[in-house]
């Protein structure tokens, strides 16, 4: 583990960037090429250690997957197709990758094995083993089957119907991607929306999933055909970028190509909500996933109340809302966000922490935290705890700073962001 010295006092962020492919819809590329027949040509891929451990996967499972220059070729052979892995699956930091990784294996008549490093052995994985066990699959792991390492045997799977008891995409995907393997269909009813690059996948693979509402109907036997993905920028990647821009004095920053699927843009919404000076130029090229140019402002911004469905279309952005919040005038209030504890870290203690460390007037709650605005921000030692979100909140977080600011482990980044620092170094006149 380093430290690294980060840049403080800054004004003025100014220039264009582009960011990078959206995490999601870089997983779901690789395992829906994998699970159709022929070829998926995919581009803007992130290159982020999360996404190159779902390929790593997929490899162990015997599909074909060339990488160069954020391009991918995947040779898909079906469900069918993937084979037995004689090694154990190891999925690193991702939740996204074993979470919907056990939705495909739970249909897969052969035995598996998956692992991941010290995060995700404390996150919790009944909420997608339960389900899967329900519709057949025999999965065991530690602590009665609740965490990693976890066994798997599928095949011959019963459909479901399925209320989730939590708002999660990757609970909702999972049971989809078995419900693609049953005999039969599958409902499932979510608590509030969430984020739909599944079911948009299926469509864009040439396959059916009907949807009204929360409830979300999917037929198994469905064959899926290759195609190919433009991996739109990622908005929570762009995030960091638009507070930067909002709260750093005399700044101007253009992101470029960002998704902007409706189930993904709370932040815009808050950002609105809270006075941000934020342009937003939709591309009109037809698409999947819908895009645009984002350009942000400095701003004058006020406190408010984040809470509800909004929740789930901007939950990995509540460490950087945060940030912003600390910079508004008055009190801002994040609740029904009790999902922010089984993430990278329980980000409502890391991102209370850090904060606090920095000299910001924070407090944290049973299901969020409360924000008193405005803050002078002074300098201090930080850690990422490993958290890639927390260690590029407390990175925009330093360039307010008016003394020295230091964080440790700056590489957990990488699983989202590998040029975060080459970005915003080129922002910096
Ligand atoms: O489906 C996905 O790609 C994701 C869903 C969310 O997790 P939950 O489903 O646990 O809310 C999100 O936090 C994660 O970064 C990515
Ligand atoms: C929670 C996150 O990812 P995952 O669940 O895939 O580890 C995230 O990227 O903030």
């Amino acid at each position: 583990m380093t430290s690294l010295n980060l840049k403080t006092n800054i004004k003025g962020l100014n220039g264009k960037i582009t960011i990078p492919g959206d995490k999601s819809i870089s997983h779901r590329s690789v395992m829906f090429g994998s699970i159709a027949h022929g070829e998926t040509k995919v581009t803007n891929f992130l290159p982020g250690e999360d996404c190159l451990s779902t390929i790593s996967c997929f490899r162990k499972l015997g599909v074909t997957i060339d990488e160069t220059d954020n391009q991918l070729r995947i040779i898909g052979k079906g469900f069918d197709g993937l084979t037995e892995p004689t090694e154990v699956l190891d999925v690193g930091n991702s939740g996204t990758t074993i979470r919907l990784l056990m939705g495909i294996l739970a249909g897969r008549p052969f035995f598996s094995s998956l692992v991941g490093d010290e995060s995700i052995g404390k996150r919790p994985m009944t909420r997608v083993t339960n389900p899967l066990t329900e519709m057949g699959a025999r999965i065991d792991g530690r602590k009665n089957g609740s965490f990693t390492p976890i066994s798997l045997r599928g095949g011959g799977l019963q459909p479901i119907n399925y209320r989730l008891p939590v708002a999660s995409a990757q609970v909702k995907s999972a049971i989809i991607l078995a419900g693609l393997q049953a005999e039969g269909q599958s409902t499932i009813i979510e608590p509030e929306e969430t984020r739909d690059h599944t079911e948009r996948m299926i469509i864009r693979f040439g396959g059916e999933i009907h949807k009204d509402n929360q409830k979300i109907i999917v037929k198994g036997g469905q064959k899926l055909t290759g195609t190919t993905i433009q991996v739109p920028g990622d908005i929570s990647s762009a995030a960091f970028f638009l507070v930067a821009g909002a709260i750093i004095p005399e700044s101007e920053i253009v992101l470029k190509d960002v998704g902007l699927n409706p189930t993904r843009t709370g932040i815009i919404e808050v950002m609105k909500k809270m006075g941000a000076s934020l342009e937003i130029v939709q591309n009109d090229k037809e698409s999947f996933e819908p895009s645009g140019d984002l350009i942000i402002k400095t701003s004058k911004l006020k406190g408010i109340v984040i809470e509800g469905d909004l929740i789930p279309k901007l939950i990995d952005e509540i460490p950087i809302i945060a940030l912003l919040a600390t910079q508004a005038e008055g009190t801002t209030i994040i609740k029904d966000a009790e999902e922010l504890k089984v993430k990278e870290t329980n980000r409502i203690d890391t991102v209370v922490q850090e904060l606090k460390e920095l000299g910001a007037k924070i407090e944290a709650t049973e299901d969020g935290m409360i924000i008193y605005g405005k803050s002078v921000l002074s300098g201090g030692t930080v850690s990422s705890h490993g958290d890639h979100r927390i260690g590029m909140m407390l990175a925009i977080a330093a360039l307010l700073c008016q003394s020295e600011a230091k964080l440790e482990n700056p590489e957990a980044i990488s699983v989202s962001y590998p040029n975060f620092f080459e970005h915003l170094n080129s922002l910096i006149k």
